[in-house]
């Protein structure tokens, strides 16, 4: 369901971070990307979502090709794939609650609905409790599950994280990775990148490895294959 094509990435200052991926990800796939500091894994999970456009290459989600698609046609895909990043990036004077329903709100959503939806997903990542606390009352923790519960309020096809445990401690990142297995187990594609060797090495699933804005490593049920 997600496919690349001999993709490349070069920025505006010349920076050629993608140089040439191939690769196929299924519906309901797992997917960690592994690589070091400036590998280009960043840019490949942005390119997913076209925050940023291939410079060459095809993109495939779900039959949408992202380099015909439309502007007017972005927001659409985007309802199809959540977003999750290491700095959870809340909007600090909206409550959990409110958090998660702005992403209902936007694409008009019958008021009825959001209040069941919201609910049904704080109880998914164990928040319920604490709907009507702001950002800045819950630990790191908390404030990144409140991120996974708008990323997939709308019921993507596929849930992307960047580093999502990067700002967090050991504990507080297995819990994460409880929520992202248990999402993945409700039917959702989930590509993560991560530098997290103990979580990789654990919970084992499909390892993509990207040095140098290349895919050096596909692997089923890979491991880390870095120091930490
Ligand atoms: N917006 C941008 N404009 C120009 N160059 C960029 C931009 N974003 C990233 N780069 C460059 O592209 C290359 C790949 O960066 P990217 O952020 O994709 O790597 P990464 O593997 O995610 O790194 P990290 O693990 O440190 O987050 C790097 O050389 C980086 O400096």
């Amino acid at each position: 369901m997600i496919e690349m094509k001999d993709v490349w990435k070069t920025y505006s200052n010349n920076v050629k971070a993608i140089n040439g991926i191939n690769i196929k990800i299924k519906k309901g796939e797992f997917v960690y990307v592994v690589g070091p500091s400036g590998a280009g894994k960043s840019t490949f999970i942005r390119l997913m979502y076209r925050e940023e456009k291939a410079t060459k290459g095809e993109i495939i989600i779900d039959k949408t090709s992202l380099s015909t698609i439309k502007e007017k046609h972005i927001p659409l895909l985007r309802r199809k794939i959540g977003v999750v990043f290491q700095d959870f990036k809340l909007l600090t004077s909206l409550s959990v609650y409110e958090n998660v329903a702005f992403a209902l709100e936007v694409i008009e959503e019958a008021p009825d609905m959001i209040k069941r939806k919201v609910m049904d997903v704080l109880d998914i990542v164990q928040l319920k409790n604490k709907a009507r606390f702001l950002p800045s009352e819950l630990s790191g923790g908390e404030q990144q599950r409140v991120a996974i519960a708008r990323a997939i309020v709308n019921q993507p096809d596929v849930l992307i994280a960047d580093e999502p445990t990067g700002n967090l401690d050991p504990d507080t990142a297995w819990g994460i990775m409880d929520i992202l297995d248990d999402i993945n187990h409700r039917g959702t594609t989930v590509i993560m990148a991560t530098h997290n060797k103990d979580i990789v090495n654990t919970i084992k699933k499909r390892v993509v490895a990207i040095e140098g804005g290349r895919v050096v490593r596909d692997e089923i049920r890979g491991t880390y294959g870095y120091e930490a």
